[in-house]
C-alpha cells in the first residue's frame, strides 16, 4: 500500500478565508479500541466497527494491539492462495493519465475492438458505455460540475483536472454527505486510523496543501460550508485527510501497473510487515457480467497462516533496503516496523549484499557510509574497494531518481541513464537483488519493452530476454514464491522467450538465452511456473486473475506450437528412416 501521489496535490488558487491550522490535536479523535495485553479481542465493538465485522468473513476477527492498534487475525487455518477478503472498495478514482484509457466506472480498459465513451458534460471522465456511466452517475453527477468549474478557473491546461486524491476525497464527502453521517458507510470511513495529532511535518504540510485543494474543489468560502460534509472545522477536515492519506491503497491494473487510489475500510484494517503473509490485489475477477462488480479488491494469502496468526501485508515495495522501507513508512503511515526484516540482523539481507571481492561463491553486506567495513560471509576476504562501491551505490541512485522522473518526457534519456548504470553498479560487484540494481534492471527492461522499434532485431530482443531473466532473478531471491510482484515478472520473461525470434539460429550449449526450439521449450516452463505463481498471488479461486487466464492460453497455444514442432521432427525422422528401412528390406 502506498501514496506518493499525495506530493502531487495541487497548490494553486489557494482560498484566503481558510487557515488550515498545523498539527492540532483533534479533540474528537476517535481512538482505536485499545485492550490489555498484545493481542486481546475486542470485547467493546464501537458503532463504527459494527459494520466492518459483518463485512469479514467467519474466518477473520478484529484484534487490537497496544504497538498496532486494530489488526485482522485468523480464525482458521488458510492455505496459499485462499482469498481472505473480497470487497467492492468504498471509491476507486484513477490517476489523470489514465482519465482517456480507462473505465472511470469498472477500472478496466475498453472491451476488445470497443472505445470509451466521454461524459459529455465535464469531457473529463471517460466509460466502456452506458452500462458503467449509469452505475457511476450517483458519484458523478455533482463531481460533474465540479471538474468543469475547476477546468474554467485553472489558470493552466496542465493543471485543468485536480489530482486523483483531491478527486478521490470529493467523492468520499459528497458520498458521506449523501448517504448521511451515520450510515454505515459514513462510519465505516470514520473508523479508519488517523495520525492528525502526530504528524510529522512534511506530512503535515502535504495534507494541509491537499485540504486547500480540496476547499477549492468543493468551492467552499467559509469553514462553516464545512459541516454539511459533517465536519465541523478546517482541523476536521485535515483529519479527514490523515484518515485518507494512512489508509488508501495504490489501485492497480491486473499486470500490477499503478492506474490510481482506491479506499476500503475492511481491508485497510489490516497491518504491515515487510515480510508479509498476504497481499492486497485487483486480480479482474472475471465471468461474463464481470464490469459491474469491478474494481473489486482482494487479500490472498502468500502462504499458509495459521488459526491465531495476524494477516500482514506490505504498504511499501518491499524490494527496498531497510532504511528505505523505514522512510517510506514513517513518511506516510507515521510508524516503525519492527518486523523481523528490519528488527533481526541475521546474515545478509539480499536487498543489499554484493558478491565476494576473491569470488569464492559467497556474498557480503555492501558497505555504507556508516559502515564501510564489509566481509565475505563464507571466506571471510575483506571487501577493499569500498570508496568504489559507494560511489556505484550513489550513482546508481542519483540515476534511478533521474530515470524514473524523465522516463514518460523522455524516454530515450532514460534508457539512456539505465544502459549506461546497469554495467557500473554490476562490475561493482553487486547481487542482481541489491539496490538499486534490481530497481534499474525492471525500469531497463519496461523501457526496452516501451520503445520497441517496428523491425526489432533478435539483438534487442535478447537483450530484453537477458534483462528480463536478471530482474525475475532478482525479485526471485527476496520475494516469497507466487508473490504478484514476482509472479508477473515470471510470466513477463514466459512472454518474451516466446516472441517469435528475428533471426533464430542454433547455438552452442550453455549459451543464455537459447534460440529455436530449446528457447520455446524454456519459455514454455517458466509460463508454467509463472501460472503456478499467478495462482497463488491472485488466489486460487480467480484462476490468478486476468493475467493467471492470459497465461493458461500462452501455455495452451505454446503447447500446441511444440506439439507441431516434435511431430515435425517425428515426420522428419520417420521420412529418413523409412527409405533406409527399404532399402535394408530384403
Ligand atoms: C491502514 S492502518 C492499519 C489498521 C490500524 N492498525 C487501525 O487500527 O486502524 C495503518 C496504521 O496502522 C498502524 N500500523 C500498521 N502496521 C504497523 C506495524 N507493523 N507497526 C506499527 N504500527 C502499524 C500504523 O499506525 C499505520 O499508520
Amino acid at each position: 500500500m502506498s501514496f506518493s501521489d499525495l506530493r502531487k496535490a495541487r497548490q494553486s488558487k489557494e482560498s484566503q478565508s481558510f487557515v488550515i491550522p498545523d498539527n492540532q490535536p483533534i479533540a474528537s479523535e476517535p481512538q482505536a479500541p485499545q485492550e490489555e495485553g498484545s493481542t486481546g479481542h475486542v470485547n467493546e465493538v464501537t458503532h463504527a466497527l459494527e459494520g466492518l465485522y459483518k463485512k469479514l468473513p467467519a474466518s477473520l476477527d478484529i484484534r487490537s494491539s497496544e504497538t498496532t492498534g486494530r489488526g485482522v487475525w485468523m480464525k482458521d487455518t488458510c492455505s496459499p492462495g485462499s482469498i481472505l477478503i473480497s470487497a467492492q472498495p468504498h471509491t476507486a478514482v484513477l490517476s489523470n493519465q489514465y482519465l482517456d484509457s480507462i473505465c472511470s466506472s469498472c477500472c478496466g480498459p475498453p472491451r476488445a475492438g470497443d472505445s470509451l465513451k466521454r461524459c459529455t458534460q465535464c469531457q473529463t471522465l471517460w466509460y466502456c458505455g452506458s452500462a458503467c456511466q449509469n452505475r457511476d452517475w450517483a458519484a458523478h453527477k455533482t463531481e460533474c460540475i465540479a471538474l468543469q468549474q475547476w477546468a474554467t478557473s485553472a489558470p493552466s491546461a496542465d493543471v485543468a483536472i485536480p489530482s486523483e486524491a483531491v478527486r478521490c476525497l470529493g467523492r468520499m464527502l459528497r458520498k458521506r454527505q449523501k448517504q448521511g453521517l451515520t450510515s454505515v458507510w459514513a462510519r465505516e470511513i470514520d473508523a479508519m486510523q488517523s495520525h492528525r495529532s502526530s504528524l510529522p511535518q512534511s506530512a503535515t504540510e502535504t495534507h494541509t496543501h491537499l485540504a486547500h485543494s480540496l476547499v477549492r474543489y468543493l468551492e467552499l468560502t467559509s469553514p462553516s460550508d464545512l459541516a454539511e460534509y459533517g465536519l465541523h472545522s478546517a482541523a476536521e477536515l485535515v483529519d479527514f485527510i490523515s484518515r485518507f492519506v494512512t489508509n488508501t491503497f495504490t489501485l492497480t491494473s491486473p499486470s500490477l501497473t499503478p492506474i490510481g487510489i482506491a479506499v476500503s475500510p475492511v481491508v485497510a484494517l489490516i497491518n504491515h510487515s515487510c515480510e508479509p503473509n498476504a497481499v492486497v490485489v485487483f486480480p479482474r475477477t472475471g465471468g461474463s457480467d464481470s464490469q459491474k462488480n469491478e474494481p473489486r479488491i482482494e487479500v490472498v494469502a502468500l502462504r499458509q497462516i495459521n488459526k491465531d496468526e495476524e494477516i500482514l501485508t506490505a504498504y511499501i515495495d518491499t524490494t527496498l533496503p531497510m532504511e528505505k522501507r523505514q522512510e517510506a513508512l514513517k513518511a506516510t503511515y507515521n510508524f516503525q516496523c519492527h518486523c523481523r526484516l528490519c528488527a533481526e540482523a541475521t546474515g545478509v539481507d539480499l536487498r543489499e549484499a554484493m558478491y565476494c571481492p576473491k569470488s569464492c561463491g559467497g556474498i557480503c553486506p555492501v558497505p555504507t557510509e556508516e559502515d564501510s567495513f564489509s566481509r565475505c560471509i563464507k571466506c571471510k576476504s575483506v571487501v577493499s574497494s569500498t570508496d568504489a562501491v559507494l560511489d556505484a551505490l550513489r550513482v546508481g541512485q542519483e540515476g534511478l531518481d533521474k530515470a524514473t522522473v524523465v522516463q514518460s518526457r523522455d524516454p530515450a534519456k532514460a534508457i539512456q541513464l539505465t544502459t549506461n548504470l546497469i554495467p557500473i553498479i554490476t562490475s561493482a560487484g553487486l547481487t542482481p537483488s541489491s539496490h538499486p540494481l534490481l530497481a534499474l534492471t525492471r525500469l531497463h527492461q519496461s523501457l526496452l519493452i516501451s520503445s520497441l522499434p517496428a523491425n526489432m532485431t533478435q539483438e534487442i530482443l535478447d537483450e530484453i530476454v537477458i534483462t528480463a531473466t536478471k530482474g525475475t532473478t532478482g525479485l526471485s531471491d527476496i520475494l516469497c514464491e507466487g508473490h504478484p510482484v514476482r509472479a508477473i515478472a515470471l510470466a513477463e520473461l514466459g512472454k518474451i522467450l516466446a516472441v517469435d525470434e528475428p533471426s533464430p539460429a542454433p547455438r552452442p550449449a550453455g549459451t543464455y538465452p537459447p534460440s529455436g526450439p530449446p528457447r520455446l521449450k524454456l519459455a514454455y516452463d517458466t509460463l508454467l511456473r509463472a501460472r503456478n505463481e499467478l495462482l497463488i498471488g491472485f488466489g486460487k479461486a480467480n484462476d490468478g486473475g486476468q493475467v493467471g487466464w492470459e497465461v493458461r492460453e500462452n501455455i495452451v497455444s505454446l503447447e500446441k506450437e511444440i506439439g507441431v514442432w516434435s511431430q515435425g521432427v517425428r515426420n522428419v525422422r520417420s521420412d529418413t528412416v523409412t527409405p533406409r528401412a527399404i532399402k535394408s528390406g530384403p
